[in-house]
């Protein structure tokens, strides 16, 4: 960014940080440190990612985190566009280290498939994360509320290919609509976002000193709501992109004083240079958080603290309605078998309003459950469009490209970076030569899927989604 491009700090930001720096010299490392160059980051896809960006450091809290040394053009690197990995600022990710040790114990606990909830997912950086760290039959849910936010959100995880996760767009009292049924629920809530404030000059001047304020009082109102929908026993894990006591330890007091739930520490790695929050409320409850400052730590701004529900909620289960999930797994055992690896562990459904669209997801889920669960949410997506079958002919989806279940014997295109661009662009590639043989094929560069062909003798036609055409 240019120096020009650089907004000041907003006034009246400094009253706010005295009470989490109290130091002079404290605020002005961190004023420093938001005027200086952002690091660059990113999380590998656990399958498609592997051996890239090995030899660069580590982020400490993420295994799949790195830390690039310069921030490259991703628009032009076909493993971007693949799902390789996700460009996500490195202290967001200690949401996945929270979730990894807050899975183990559920485990722990009781061995069943376990349901989460991402409330407030878009773009996607927390639900790729934890779509990463899903066990077999588990169900992640990704929610984004916002219509302008929704699409992204859509694109981001169908990239990384994420075939156990249910995408909706409603509000959190939706939720809480239903009671006791999620196992972990992640609440990354819009904030007033002045851990953005090195990166992102709007966030500067967006600010005000209301709003901190403004935003604690919208964090405890999706939280109130949503939170009946978390099971007793259960885990929230709420964080902000925001220093201030307001949004952070303030509404912590007033979730451990005003709603059945205690604190849990985390145990920390070493060497992190994340700060530990300790405190106390007024009846003497313990309060625990984790406070990452750009001074002190390789990432933005940024505020965590794992809270369990103890009460609870009276059961609302009823059986939905209507019957709208079908399986489809007998007709179509053999495009399963063909298409996807351990083709035992996934089952095909029919789309329920079209119904000539195939989805899959983990044999474990339960027509009955998708059925409530469309009933009371507006689902966008549930585990992976497969494709359609049209006069008996088998159409895969654009979106079944990116699974990493996706079987690698079907034929497939290994294509030059210029043809990966070209095809992402949904231009005439140069040199990749078609085969002789009509059908589809996957293209893939370096061995990562980026979309499918079908080949027609003499042409072929792309099937790279028109929506998300490369345009440079
Ligand atoms: C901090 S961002 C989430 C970033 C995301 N978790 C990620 O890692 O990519 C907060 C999200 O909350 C959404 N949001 C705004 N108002 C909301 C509300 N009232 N209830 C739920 N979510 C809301 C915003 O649209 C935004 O996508």
């Amino acid at each position: 960014m240019h120096t020009a491009d650089r907004k000041p700090l907003p006034l009246g930001f400094e009253d706010f940080l005295q009470e989490v720096l109290p130091t002079a010299e404290a605020r002005a490392a961190l004023f420093e440190a938001l005027e200086g160059v952002p690091p660059t980051s990113v999380r590998l896809h656990p399958q498609k990612g592997s051996a890239l960006f090995d030899s660069l450091p580590a982020v400490p809290w993420c295994t799949w985190g790195r830390y690039l040394s310069a921030r490259p053009f991703f628009a032009h690197d076909p493993f971007f566009w693949a799902g390789a990995y996700y460009v996500q600022e490195a202290a967001s990710m200690f949401v996945g280290y929270a979730a990894e040790r807050v899975l183990d114990f559920l485990r722990r606990q009781e061995a069943r498939p376990l349901t989460l909830l991402d409330l407030c997912a878009a773009p996607g950086g927390k639900s790729t994360h934890l779509a990463s760290l899903l066990h077999v039959g588990d169900k992640l849910i990704s929610n984004e509320i916002m219509p302008n936010r929704i699409g992204v959100l859509i694109e981001n995880l169908n990239r990384w290919g994420s075939e156990q996760c249910i995408i909706t767009h409603d509000e959190a009292v939706s939720f809480g609509a239903m009671t006791e049924w999620v196992d972990l629920l992640v609440a990354d809530v819009p904030c007033s976002g002045e851990g953005m404030f090195r990166k992102d000059m709007e966030a500067r001047e967006r600010w005000t000193p209301k709003l901190p304020l403004q935003c604690a009082a919208l964090q405890k109102e999706i939280i109130a709501e949503v939170l009946p929908a978390l099971r007793q026993g259960g885990f929230l894990i709420y964080s902000t992109c925001t220093f201030n006591k307001e949004e952070n330890e303030h509404n912590l007091h007033y979730f451990l004083s005003e709603m059945d739930m205690v604190s849990v520490p985390l145990q920390l790695p070493d060497e992190s240079g994340i700060t530990v929050v300790e405190e106390k409320t007024r009846s003497g409850k313990p309060l625990y958080a984790y406070r990452f400052f750009p001074h002190q730590t390789g990432g933005e701004g940024f505020f965590l603290s794992v809270l369990q529900k103890r009460g609870k909620h009276g059961k609302s289960y009823k059986k939905a309605k209507q019957k709208l999930w079908t399986s489809a797994g007998k007709q179509h055992a053999a495009l399963k078998e063909e298409y996807l690896t351990e083709s035992e562990r996934w089952q095909l459904w029919q789309q329920p309003h079209e119904k000539d669209l195939l989805m899959f997801t983990p044999i474990e889920w339960e027509a009955a459950e998708l059925d409530l669960l469309s009933q009371h949410l507006n689902i966008k997506q549930v585990g992976v469009p497969f494709g359609q079958v049209l006069k008996g002919k088998f159409n895969p989806h654009p979106y079944l490209a990116y699974s990493p279940v996706l079987r690698r014997e079907l034929p497939a295109i290994e294509v030059s970076i210029e043809d990966a661009l070209q095809f992402l662009r949904k231009q005439p590639m140069q040199s990749a030569v078609m085969p002789a043989n009509k059908g589809w094929y996957v293209i893939r560069y370096e061995g990562r899927n980026l979309g499918w062909v079908k080949a027609l003798g003499n042409r072929y036609n792309n099937y790279y989604p028109n929506a998300w055409q490369l345009r440079s």
